[in-house]
């Protein structure tokens, strides 16, 4: 049976105080669930190591939101896999569109992080999508092939989840339908030699949005951006029925 994941990208929001103010309402609207169900929060590196010393051993696991290729060196402003398992991480997302847009981010350099994280014994979640424009001019087919194809050299496909993010439905409010997303995952799976991996959909996901997609049959999880930082409303998301 495929995993479920839950997992909220935090982004560039909440310090420290914030963060543990989060964890608090956050695990007492937790609902129990059985092992198929992860639920991940992928914190700017500056609380991972507070909020593992509070989940730690819990339902809830940790991500990051970036890890560089090398194991150490002089890469300013990167950070290891060594430096984030240290601090009980397990999940780190990688190819996000907008580490692609504003940090020159690639499908090589996507590429050698998924390596990077696979060897550090973490579990990266690679993000591929497309644009509106490549949407209009019906590349979107093309586009996620490619990413999957050039990103995934040489990775472990049983250790990887892939989220499906197109770019127009980030922060926009404009969910892809779920019928659509469903599609498109169903094309990603096509292309993996491991049917089993999670795939995950992304792009204005909500508290109202998310039993429906949840009920298509290729969508494994989501990851969620914005409403991932209301405390109450992600508690919802992970308790989807
Ligand atoms: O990583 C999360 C995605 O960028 C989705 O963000 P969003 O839920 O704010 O649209």
């Amino acid at each position: 049976m495929r995993k479920i994941i839950i997992a909220g990208n935090w982004k560039m929001h909440k310090t420290q105080a914030e963060a543990l103010e989060f964890l608090q309402i956050f695990k007492s609207k937790l609902e129990d669930t059985d092992d198929s169900r992860e639920i991940v929060l992928c914190a700017p590196f500056t609380s991972l190591s507070i909020m593992s010393q509070i989940l730690h051993g819990g339902q809830v696991r940790l991500g990051a939101q970036n890890i560089h290729w090398e194991k150490l060196g002089a890469y300013t402003g990167e950070i290891s896999g060594s430096m984030l398992t240290e601090l009980g991480v397990h999940y780190v997302i990688v190819g996000h569109s907008e580490r692609r847009q504003y940090f020159s981010e690639t499908d090589e350099t996507a590429n050698l992080r998924l390596l990077s994280a696979q060897r550090s014994g973490l579990t990266p979640i690679l993000c591929v999508g497309e644009s509106k424009s490549q949407r209009d001019a019906g590349e979107t087919e093309s586009v996620i092939i490619n990413q999957i194809k050039r990103g995934m050299v040489d990775v472990d496909q049983n250790n990887i989840v892939i989220a499906y993010e197109p770019i127009w439905a980030i922060g926009t409010g404009a969910t892809c339908e779920a019928s659509e997303a469903n599609r498109v995952v169903g094309l990603i799976r096509q292309q993996l030699n491991n049917k089993d991996v999670p795939i995950q959909y992304g792009g204005s996901v909500k508290a109202d949005n998310i039993d429906e997609l949840m009920q298509e049959s290729e969508i494994d999880g989501v990851l969620v951006g914005g409403a991932s930082l209301d405390p109450a409303g992600f508690a919802r998301i992970a308790n989807f029925k």
